[in-house]
């Protein structure tokens, strides 16, 4: 069985040796989780054209075969060409340098892969299957899109703000407990999704802080008000 971890890539040394249409899978997100990428390939995917235009942001495309040294100082590496062998011989240099490997078309050499990901704001849901079935993975990703909506957003953004003036002020671990199950509770996401039904709410409102973003958020703050006067009252709502 793997063990998920959710890693902190900012700024952190990445290869991927590929630039193929998995390889280019690979770039999108690590790009938009902010790593600094280096990716050596051949020949590149066409989906890599508008990133040759601005290349000034934090990745290097390098139109190359792959070279041993390309692996000095990464923090992880992607083997993603579309040739098996050079995939296996990624994964042994990288190993002899205690690098962490995903080989494309290798699970049992790689010692980490990728799993089908949503993300809504500060929410991240994924999916794998223990490489049996990537499709069903993907398949689960569209299912959480629909599951998981806006709300979850709003309601993180809001809490970013909010919890560490409860932890601070609630001292009682027991009853800070209660209030952050009610308020991640059905009956407060409910309220939470009629907000953003309501205003209309979108994830540009959620992320430029627009003044609709401002009255969902205060209102949604009253509400917590609320329950904590509740919990720390102990009346029963
Ligand atoms: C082991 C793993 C290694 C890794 O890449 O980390 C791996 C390996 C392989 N995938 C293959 C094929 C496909 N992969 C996808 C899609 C995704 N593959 C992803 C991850 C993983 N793929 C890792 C295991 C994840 C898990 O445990 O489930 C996802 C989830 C994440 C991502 O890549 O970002 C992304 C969905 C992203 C999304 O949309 O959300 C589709 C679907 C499609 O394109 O419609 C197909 C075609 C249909 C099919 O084969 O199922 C083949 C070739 C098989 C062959 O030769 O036929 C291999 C090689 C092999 O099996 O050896
Ligand atoms: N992990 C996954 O999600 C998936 C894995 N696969 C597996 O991945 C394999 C290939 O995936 P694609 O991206 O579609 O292939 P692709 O052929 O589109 O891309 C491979 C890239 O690697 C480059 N390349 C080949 N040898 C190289 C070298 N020595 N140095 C530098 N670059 C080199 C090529 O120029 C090419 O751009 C498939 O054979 C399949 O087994 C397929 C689908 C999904």
């Amino acid at each position: 069985m793997d063990y998920p971890i959710n890693l902190d890539l900012n700024n952190k040394d990445i290869l991927i040796v590929g630039g193929g249409r998995v390889g280019f899978r690979k770039f999108k997100r690590l790009f938009f989780v902010g790593a600094n990428i280096t990716v050596v390939s051949r020949e590149f995917n066409p989906a890599f054209d508008e990133y040759f235009k601005n290349d000034k942001e934090n990745y290097n495309l390098l139109q190359r075969s792959f070279d041993e040294d390309d692996l000095k100082n990464k923090f992880l590496v992607f083997a993603a060409t579309g040739n098996r062998k050079t995939n296996e011989d990624i994964a042994y240099l990288a190993g002899k340098e205690d690098i962490l490997v995903n080989i494309i078309d290798n699970a049992g050499l790689s010692d980490f892969t990728v799993p089908a990901a949503h993300y809504r704001g500060k929410l991240l849901l994924t999916a794998s299957t223990d490489s049996i079935l990537p499709a069903l993975s993907r398949k689960i990703r569209k299912d959480l899109e629909e599951k998981y909506g806006i709300e979850y957003q709003l309601l993180l953004e809001v809490m970013t703000e909010m919890r560490p003036g409860i932890i601070k002020k609630i001292s009682d671990m027991k009853i800070r407990r209660k209030i952050f199950r009610e308020i991640a509770g059905d009956i407060f996401l409910k309220k939470v999704k009629n907000i953003v039904n309501k205003e209309k709410i979108t994830e540009l409102d959620i992320n430029q802080k627009s003044t609709t973003y401002q009255k969902a958020a205060d209102y949604l703050i009253d509400e917590i008000a609320d329950i904590i006067e509740a919990f720390v009252f102990d009346k029963n709502i």
